[in-house]
């Protein structure tokens, strides 16, 4: 038996093992957590959308009810997966972060965009098919940069209108076709604060399930420019000391990983290790 959460395509006809509920107020809970007897759940008045067979957690079989609408359960809620990623059990985390990813896409490719028709799930194989133009398509990753911009004991930090209330970040893009991935970084840091940077430093990578973001994640020094905020997107953007760092991101993130490896660094700490 394996330890942890493998991700597999599961046949959905065969019974047992545990399943998540999904709607559009997140998962299901209660005082044992998400993960619910499958034989259990699918007797309770649910509007079922989908099922998915999503994989093994500690060698057990786990699927996916992607319900059409956040029906009620007695003796449980609904919770969002933000939620689970700031609060929870990581291991729990990665499964449900996992299964909204699957559903998303599911809803979402029910039709096929070349030409109209209902798609249908392709057995053994996390892919939607047309039948009459043979397209197929597979779960969306979208590759977004993120970067530490670094002068010395200072580091670049911006805030976009979206974020907590005085919480400040790293700057962040997703990639356009045709670019690499330092090119996106150089990119989107001229376009968020018309700063250039050099010896871009690849640190590792994060899935962001907000919806389907796979973060790339670098440290990069300042080369030169003066900050200037774009329009809508960045409210306010700040070289910060790393003796004076306002309040940053969930410990979970990327972005704080990139904060505390550099600061851990320039006080002689021991770096954080990055959460999968
Ligand atoms: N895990 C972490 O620590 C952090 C994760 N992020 C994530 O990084 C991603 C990118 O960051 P942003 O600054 O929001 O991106 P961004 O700087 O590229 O701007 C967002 C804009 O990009 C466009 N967009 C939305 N989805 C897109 C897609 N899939 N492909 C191309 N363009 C798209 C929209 O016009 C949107 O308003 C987001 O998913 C965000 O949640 C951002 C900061 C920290
Ligand atoms: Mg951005
Ligand atoms: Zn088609």
């Amino acid at each position: 038996m394996t330890l942890g959460w493998t991700t597999a395509v599961l046949d959905t006809d065969k019974p047992g093992g545990w399943a998540v509920a999904r709607s559009s107020e997140g998962f299901l809970y209660d005082d044992n957590g998400a993960l619910f007897p499958r034989e259990w759940l699918k007797r309770q008045d649910l509007a079922i959308l989908a099922e998915h067979g999503i994989g093994h957690l500690d060698g057990e079989p786990v699927y996916l009810l992607e319900l059409q609408r956040p029906d009620e359960v007695p003796g449980c809620s609904w919770k969002g997966l933000r939620a689970f990623m700031l609060e929870g059990d990581h291991t729990l985390y990665k499964v449900l972060g996992y299964a909204a990813q699957i559903g998303t896409w599911a809803r979402e490719h029910r039709f096929c965009g070349n030409c109209g028709q209902a798609m249908l799930q392709v057995p053994r194989e996390r892919a939607m098919y047309c039948q009459p133009c043979e397209l197929r398509s597979y779960p969306r990753i979208s590759p977004s940069m993120i970067v530490l911009i670094t002068r010395g004991d200072e580091i670049l930090l911006a805030r976009s209108p979206r974020f907590v209330t005085g919480v400040y970040s790293t700057l962040a893009g997703f990639a356009e076709p045709g670019e690499s991935a330092e090119e996106c970084l150089v990119r989107e840091v001229r376009e968020e604060v018309q700063i250039e940077v050099k010896n871009i430093e690849y640190l590792g990578s994060q899935c962001w399930p907000f919806p389907h973001s796979m973060m790339l994640g670098f440290h990069a020094e300042y080369a030169g420019g003066e900050i200037v905020c774009q329009e809508d997107e960045i409210e306010d953007a700040q070289w910060f000391n790393v003796h004076a760092l306002p309040p940053l991101p969930a410990s979970r993130s990327i972005a704080r990983y990139l904060i505390d490896v550099y600061v851990a660094r320039r006080l002689g700490h021991a770096e954080p290790v990055l959460p999968g």
